[in-house]
């Protein structure tokens, strides 16, 4: 691929009340129709500026022309962006239903003592379930780590088998990402997987359920953050306040087409790329939300004791290293949080 880049160096340019637990996943939304919003305050809006759309299969094209011009909008969706929709990614319909399904079901039909089952227990919790209803967060989740060892709920029937299946699927795709990700930072396309250790990477998959605003306690669903990891993916049931920070400053609302893929890269590729592929400050605004709404977000890491650093391709006199080498484990718990939180801890990485 000598026509995307010669060498990396030319893209410098660049407690929750319980008994709400109920309300939130129980509840039958459907007589909630007509109900006073609350007031989408100024500070949460956004903008519908373009996201840019990524052909999986052209990728992978035979086609020479065409897998070159793929590689070329790829890069510019990393380079100029850091997200994008992902389409034609192969993964069959029966998946996405599947788990969105399985995700709901868990949600709205096992009892609040099912889940308390996992309640936090401990620091190396495999599977953590928690509710927040606060001014800070109305998010309920499910965290499972799914690699390199799968952990999954038994209830309800099927969710554990669908779960399983949509992170083989997903892991697939991710794979693909990181060889053609390397290719548009001018390397063979192993170079990604190799650096990040990908194959025996460790995996969380959060299953976010966000409730409609007349049952919140104010518009943020979830504050803004950075996710770690490779990349990060998201499907969901429905548009519902998902916005990105994008490079210009402006938040702009995500609109994921039918059955795409939201790729968002994270934290340890821009580390590894010295800050060329930056990850992106996101939110989650419920403010305007007549119904629940249901995400899926698979956060793609290296290995928790492998040493992150920023390769020395992407570093030279006028890009110096910014950012400093810190095991995968160490950045997951820096600010006291636990592996399976996947919570960013990016800002303590910088140099300068
Ligand atoms: O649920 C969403 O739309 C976003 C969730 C998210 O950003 C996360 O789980 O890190
Ligand atoms: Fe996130």
């Amino acid at each position: 691929m000598a026509e995307i880049s010669s060498s990396a160096s030319q893209f410098h340019s660049s407690e929750p009340e319980l008994r709400e637990a109920q309300i939130y996943s129980n509840a039958n939304f459907s007589d909630l129709a007509v109900v006073e919003h609350l007031p989408h305050a100024g500070p949460y809006s956004a903008c519908d500026d373009e996201i840019p759309t990524i052909d999986y299969s052209l990728l992978f094209s035979h086609n020479h022309n065409q897998q070159l011009h793929a590689l070329q909008c790829l890069r510019h969706a990393c380079h100029e962006f850091g997200f994008f929709y992902l389409v034609n990614h192969s993964i069959p319909n029966e998946v996405f239903d599947n788990i969105l399904k399985g995700v709901s079901d868990f949600f709205n039909q096992t009892t609040l003592d099912e889940k308390m089952i996992f309640s936090k227990k401990s620091p190396s919790d495999r599977i953590r379930w928690e509710l927040n209803s606060s001014a800070g967060e109305n998010r309920e989740y499910l965290k499972v780590v799914a690699h390199p060892q799968y952990h999954f709920p038994s209830n309800p029937s099927g969710f554990s088998k669908s779960l399983e299946e949509y992170e083989k699927e997903m892991r697939r795709v991710v794979i693909g990402l990181a060889r053609a990700v390397s290719k548009t930072l001018g390397f063979e396309e192993q170079f990604v997987e190799k650096a990040l250790k990908l194959k025996s990477g460790f995996d969380v998959i959060a299953l976010n359920l966000y409730p409609p605003n007349a049952k919140s306690k104010g518009a943020v669903g979830l504050s803004e953050h950075t996710d770690p990891g490779f990349i990060i993916t998201l499907v969901q049931d429905a548009d519902g306040g998902f916005q990105i920070l994008s490079h210009k400053g402006k938040w702009i609302n995500v609109y994921i087409p039918h059955r795409a893929i939201l790729i968002q890269l994270g934290d340890q590729l821009e580390i590894l790329t010295n800050g060329m592929y930056k990850s992106h400050v996101h939110r989650v605004i419920v403010g305007n939300n007549k119904v629940q709404r249901i995400s899926v977000v698979g956060v793609h890491g290296p290995p928790l004791d492998k040493l992150i650093s920023p390769s020395t391709n992407f570093i030279d006199e006028e890009h110096p290293k910014k950012y400093r080498e810190m095991a995968y484990k160490e950045f997951l718990e820096l600010n006291g949080d636990d592996e399976v939180d996947v919570h960013s801890s990016l800002d303590q990485t910088r140099l300068v």
